[in-house]
């Protein structure tokens, strides 16, 4: 395999250079577009067309149109404005317009004399006596207007690069296009093309890079759609084979009696909800079999998440394997660590927490009782990826990664916890919960479970949206609020991206807030802060040593105070819904009746006025998700374009939404009626390094 994927670029290469004037400085040029074989000329697709299959009389011409006109030259000269210009009169039958050219060569001035027909193609602008091209493409007519016209399909404009011209991409493109079956072979069977009612590859190719004017307006959308739909078929199908590999994969197989679970839920004042239940019983078959579970657990804020990674945890631990509970922040490892110490010592297990600031002798003493297999239960941020970090018997990871992560930075973490010869369980815990077309799609090479509900006894947020010049009336509220013995939270969210001014708002806030409410025991936290400070604040809080705790944002996921109950989200209107989402589950933890009041700063744009009534009529994770996906598309979900998760090179998430859901049933059947196709298929759109292969 290593050999042919080594000599596979310079075979591509030299499948390039067989095309008519291809040297080793344009394959150099065509790299820098990613092209480095023919398949990808057929893939580089134009970002626009220009219409030279239709002649346009001069007399109809628009100001900024782009057009073909024929014409005879009336008169050339020399103009002597301020610019010296080669002006050049051009008629037909009707009207006339001005050719401008300020650079010329000396056989230009020869050849535009009067009397010679040409065909020109340019920018329609305006000029001091009448309509004008300046420096149009032309050529000469020798049988003056009857000359064939030079094509008659559109001329595509393609993505370049310095160096490349238009004209030398357009014939490379045209060259192979001239040999697309054997460049890129039709894949999908007939009969799944016609259910799809999409043109075979050969048309579609031909569709977008050299359409009549009538076929770009009629056919196009049908062919795009034949390429994306095959583009995200590999993806698919490429995370369903990752998906096989896995099973084929050895990790140990955990069984334990379950004793320790027992022990551990009898202890609880409370019973798991039926949900919980259910995905604990998921993962534990999943923990039993020899083959590494790779496992989304998705529930909603609030539903009870971290007490299934205990459980589950248990399971490992009680079977001789050692766990780790990874969470995003120190703040949220830290709460977890608390958590597993009121609930695992009186079994006989002591937690481990490994955090960033543990340094010197401390580290050392942590890391060998990793080493040696003495801690069964380690708790910490990523940086337990660290290469110091190693187990001695390492049997599940669990990420609590509250937020969406791209396909690439979820295959980056499941090669670190791998030795090579057996893979460590996973199981990744998330807040925000996917939607089900895109879940089914992108994380195809996942099992899910989901908690869809949440422990009884727990009201609604009521959730209100209030002007910010309103704000001061809130004050009763948190006064009252705290009088009652509960506790508020009161969010400053980042402002124009900048932890300072989000900084700065917090403290003014809380100086503010200190000054009109002096009866409060108020905290600030905020994400420049050292670790041990947060834990102070935040420790203070969950002890109720403090009424009200004004913050920036590293209070979004994962915080849990259930005596908390009113919640003022400053100018919401600039939160995305899941971070809203995530802010408001800080309250309703307990059985208290909580609010949450969206505090905006008219005027609000559509989509922000969307989000707010969004909050206010729902409070269920998967209809926010849902809504989120219609407001923002599924790219910006994904978080594709801020971070280039999953590379498309013509699919468009949002274009070519209505695919999404068709991929599964699309891939069983490619996979049962052509499953020679499937690798071929997966190497022409994911060949070149981006595969989901092994990282
Ligand atoms: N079955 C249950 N019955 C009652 N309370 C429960 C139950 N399960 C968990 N809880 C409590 O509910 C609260 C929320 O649980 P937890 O913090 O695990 O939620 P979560 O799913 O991690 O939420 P988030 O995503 O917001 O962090 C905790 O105080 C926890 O002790």
């Amino acid at each position: 395999m290593a050999t042919a994927a080594a000599s596979r670029p310079a075979a591509a290469a030299s499948a390039l250079a067989a095309l008519p004037g291809v040297g080793s400085a344009l394959i150099g040029r065509l790299a820098l577009l990613g092209i480095t074989q023919p398949a990808d000329l057929l893939l580089h697709l134009p970002l626009r067309y220009e219409d030279r299959s239709q002649l346009v009389p001069i007399g109809s011409l628009r100001e900024g149109q782009q057009a073909l006109i024929r014409g005879r030259i009336e008169a050339a000269e020399l103009g002597q404005g301020r610019r010296r210009a080669l002006l050049v009169s051009l008629v037909d039958a009707q009207a006339g317009i001005t050719l401008r050219f300020f650079h010329f060569r000396p056989p230009q001035l020869q050849q535009l004399q009067a009397g010679v027909w040409l065909e020109c193609y340019g920018e329609v602008r305006s000029g001091p006596f009448r309509l004008e091209m300046v420096h149009p493409e032309y050529r000469l007519l020798p049988s003056g207007a009857d000359e064939p016209l030079p094509q008659s399909t559109l001329t595509p404009v393609y993505p370049t690069t310095a160096g490349l011209t238009q004209a030398t991409l357009r014939r490379l493109i045209g060259a192979a296009l001239a040999r697309c079956e054997q460049f890129l072979p039709e894949l999908l069977p007939a009969g799944l093309r016609t259910a799809q009612q999409l043109p075979d590859l050969p048309t579609a190719l031909r569709c977008l890079h050299q359409p009549s004017a009538a076929a770009a307006l009629d056919q196009r959308p049908a062919a795009l759609h034949r390429l994306a739909l095959e583009e995200l078929l590999a993806h698919h199908l490429s995370l369903r084979q990752r998906r096989r590999q896995r099973q084929t994969r050895r990790a140990p197989s955990i069984a334990a009696s379950g004793a320790l679970r027992g022990r551990l839920l009898e202890s609880l004042p409370f019973a798991l909800t039926a949900a919980q239940r259910r995905v604990i019983d998921e993962t534990l078959a999943d923990l039993a079999k020899p083959h590494p579970m790779l496992r989304l657990l998705q529930g909603d804020v609030g539903s009870g998440k971290t007490l299934v990674a205990a459980a589950i945890a248990l399971q490992a631990v009680e079977a001789g394997w050692q766990a780790v509970i990874m969470a995003p922040t120190e703040l949220l490892a830290e709460q977890h660590f608390r958590n597993f110490c009121r609930w695992l010592p009186p079994l006989g297990i002591d937690p481990v927490w490994l955090a960033g600031r543990h340094g010197g002798r401390t580290r050392t003493g942590i890391l060998a009782d990793i080493e040696s297999g003495r801690a069964p239960l380690v708790v910490g941020t990523h940086a337990l990826f660290q290469d110091d970090v190693r187990f001695a018997r390492l049997g599940l990871v669990v990420i609590d990664e509250q937020h969406r992560f791209g396909v690439h930075q979820r295959l980056a973490l499941r090669a670190k916890g791998d030795d090579g010869a057996q893979a460590p369980h996973q199981l990744i815990m998330t807040a925000t919960p996917i939607p089900r077309s895109l879940a089914m799609t992108f994380y195809a090479d996942l099992d899910t479970s989901v908690i869809d509900e949440l422990p009884p006894g727990r009201t609604p947020v009521q959730t209100l949206a209030v002007p910010r010049r309103r704000k001061d009336e809130l004050l009763a509220a948190i006064a009252a609020t705290c009088a009652r013995g509960e506790q508020a939270y009161w969010v400053c969210p980042l402002i124009e991206e900048s932890e300072v001014l989000a900084l700065s708002a917090a403290t003014e806030t809380a100086a503010e807030l200190t000054a009109a409410l002096p009866q409060l025991r108020i905290g600030l936290l905020h994400g420049r802060m050292k670790s041990r400070d947060k834990e102070t604040v935040m420790g203070a809080f969950q002890r109720r040593e403090t009424d009200l705790l004004v913050a920036t944002t590293v209070i979004e996921v994962g915080v849990d105070v259930p005596n908390a109950t009113l919640m003022v989200i400053d100018h919401a209107q600039r939160l995305g819904l899941a971070q809203l989402h995530q802010l408001r589950g800080r309250v309703g933890r307990g059985s208290a009746d909580s609010r949450c009041v969206l505090l905006y700063q008219p005027p609000l744009s559509g989509e922000a006025r969307a989000r707010l009534a969004a909050m206010r009529e729902t409070s269920d994770g998967f209809e926010i998700a849902r809504r989120d996906l219609d407001l923002r598309g599924p790219g910006e979900l994904l978080g594709t374009r801020q971070t280039g998760a999953i590379n498309l090179r013509v699919a468009d998430l949002e274009r070519d939404r209505a695919l999404l859901t068709r991929l599964p049933a699309l891939a069983s059947r490619l996979e049962q009626e052509a499953p020679a196709a499937v690798p071929r298929l997966i190497d022409r759109w994911l060949g070149r390094g981006l595969a989901y292969g092994e990282v």
